[in-house]
């Protein structure tokens, strides 16, 4: 899997002091970050007039960098700084512009801006002036850039810290960050892109989401070789058969819904098996060669319920837990969950799991991850995978149509399908997680989550 390695404003600062360690000083990594800047704003943006802000930092000092560099290819380029600049780096490359500086609040707008006031040193919200000029520039330009992260933007949480207006490019330097997956930061700007200035970022323990490299059925294989799934259901039969066709779609060689009653519905791929009480549940599992089971998607929350969930967990094979099977786990604690299992849980029912955990989205992820000693699928607009080790991947933001019912018990459907192809339940959530995001693009506007099923087969065809 390709991976784009995601750094935290501390991990940054010493990946940037182990370069200037092996003998290239700071100034030169700013000149780098500074020309890599300009080759994108010059790309977009050609001879048009251009002002750049600048902070007292060293993202202050990328942009007297961009601005230099611009003036130098005949870009008309104006400059305009909160105050004097603070570190020997931008003080260095604010004396190599050499030109004049506006003062921010003063500056006149521009066709096209760069926002260089803050980058990962944000320490606070910018004061209310600040913030509304900087809206009111950034709406007055035709092209827009933010350095590193648009100002106001904490750089591991992405919260915003103060207003931020909507940038055009974001240009992550080095690496990318938190701040550059996570919401709501990462809803402002149009495009990113992450510029190469020899970081070695190689250690990184947080991933953006990579297309997955799929593999077909080896040319031996039978249905039980390529996995098989079950999907225990419950109350709510619509919920179990979306998983079901998910899973069947995904990979699996055979898939076993469980039903609750007698209403069999659905495709006939899928082996639909009634089993009302938790002893039938439990009878349809004792088979060594499930390789996955799903609960949760319509399984209910009454006494039938937490008795098939018993069941399920007594069972012994890798499970994912997603929807109800979350709730009534609270009671049945996470000790019971076998191992190699992932969990799928969207903001509500982690808060019920785990209560209000503290830190950034990805730490609560990976503290949850810990404690389960599973893999999770934090789920939301910004969804990450968090394994137990301590890797988490990050998914670019997606298409909000997934916020439609059913779109979570497709999903989970997919893990089931990945689980029990690979074995790997970090894997399967990553691959699952990209094939879900693929789908939705695929399926376009408006679409219900029964369309994601048919876009799969050509979602994976494009990962083979
Ligand atoms: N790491 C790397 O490899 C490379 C990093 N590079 C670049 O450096 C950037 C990080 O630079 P940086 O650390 O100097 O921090 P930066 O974002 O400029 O701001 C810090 C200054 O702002 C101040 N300040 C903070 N918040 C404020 C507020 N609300 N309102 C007012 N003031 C506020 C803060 O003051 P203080 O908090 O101390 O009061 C301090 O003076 C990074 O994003 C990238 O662009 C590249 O050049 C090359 C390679
Ligand atoms: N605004 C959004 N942008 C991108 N993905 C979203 C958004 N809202 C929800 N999703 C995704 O859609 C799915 C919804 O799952 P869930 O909340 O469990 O719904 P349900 O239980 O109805 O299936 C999750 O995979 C979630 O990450
Ligand atoms: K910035």
């Amino acid at each position: 899997m390709r991976m784009h390695a995601i750094l935290t404003a501390a991990e940054m600062r010493r990946a940037e002091q182990a370069v200037i360690a092996a003998g290239i000083p700071e100034y030169m990594l700013m000149e780098r970050a500074g020309a890599a800047a300009a080759e994108i704003i010059w790309r977009a943006g050609g001879k048009r007039d251009l002002l750049v802000l600048c902070g007292p930092g060293n993202n202050g000092g990328d942009g007297f960098v961009i601005a230099r560099l611009l003036r130098a290819r005949g870009v008309p380029v104006r400059v305009a700084a909160l105050g004097e600049s603070r570190t020997d780096s931008s003080m260095k490359a604010r004396e190599a512009w050499g030109g004049p500086v506006e003062a921010f609040l003063d500056a006149a707008p521009a066709t096209q801006i760069v926002d260089a006031l803050f980058g990962t040193g944000l320490s606070r919200g910018l004061d209310g002036a600040i913030a509304a000029k900087l809206r009111a520039l950034t709406e007055q330009a035709s092209f827009s850039y933010a350095v590193d992260l648009p100002s106001g933007v904490q750089t591991d949480r992405g919260e915003l810290l103060s207003d931020v207006p909507d940038m055009g490019v974001c240009i992550a330097l080095g690496a990318l960050k938190p701040a550059h997956m996570l919401q709501p930061a990462a809803g402002c700007w149009r495009r990113l892109v992450c510029a190469d200035i020899g970081i070695d970022a190689s250690g990184a323990k947080i991933h953006r989401l990579a297309p997955p490299q799929l593999h077909p059925p080896a040319p031996e294989a039978h249905k039980y070789s390529r996995g098989l799934v079950a999907v225990v259901g419950g109350e709510m039969a619509g919920a179990g058969l979306l998983a079901s066709q998910a899973a069947a779609r995904a990979g699996s060689g055979m898939v076993r819904h469980l039903v609750q009653g007698s209403v069999h519905l659905g495709p006939g791929a899928i082996v639909t098996q009634q089993a009302d009480k938790a002893g039938d549940v439990a009878r349809s599992l004792n088979d060594d060669r499930f390789r996955a089971i799903l609960v949760g998607p319509g399984l209910g929350r009454g006494s039938e319920a937490s008795d098939r969930l018993k069941a399920v967990l007594a069972a012994g094979h890798p499970l994912v837990l997603d929807a109800d099977a979350l709730v009534l786990l609270g009671e049945e604690g996470v000790d019971a969950i076998p191992q190699g299992s992932v969990l799928t849980p969207h903001e509500g029912e982690f808060v019920r799991l785990f209560g209000n955990l503290p830190g950034s989205k990805v730490e609560r992820a990976l503290e949850a991850a810990k404690r389960t000693r599973a893999t999770l699928i934090y789920k939301g607009s910004d969804s990450i995978v968090a394994s137990p080790d301590g890797r988490a991947v990050l998914s670019p933001p997606g298409s909000s149509w997934l916020s439609t019912a059913g779109t979570g018990d497709v999903l989970a459907g997919l893990v089931a399908a990945r689980l029990a192809v690979t074995g790997d339940g970090f894997q399967a959530a990553c691959e699952a997680l990209w094939l879900h995001g693929e789908a939705a693009r695929r399926a376009g506007a408006a679409f219900i989550a029964d369309d994601l099923l048919a876009e799969l087969p050509a979602a994976i065809a494009s990962r083979l």
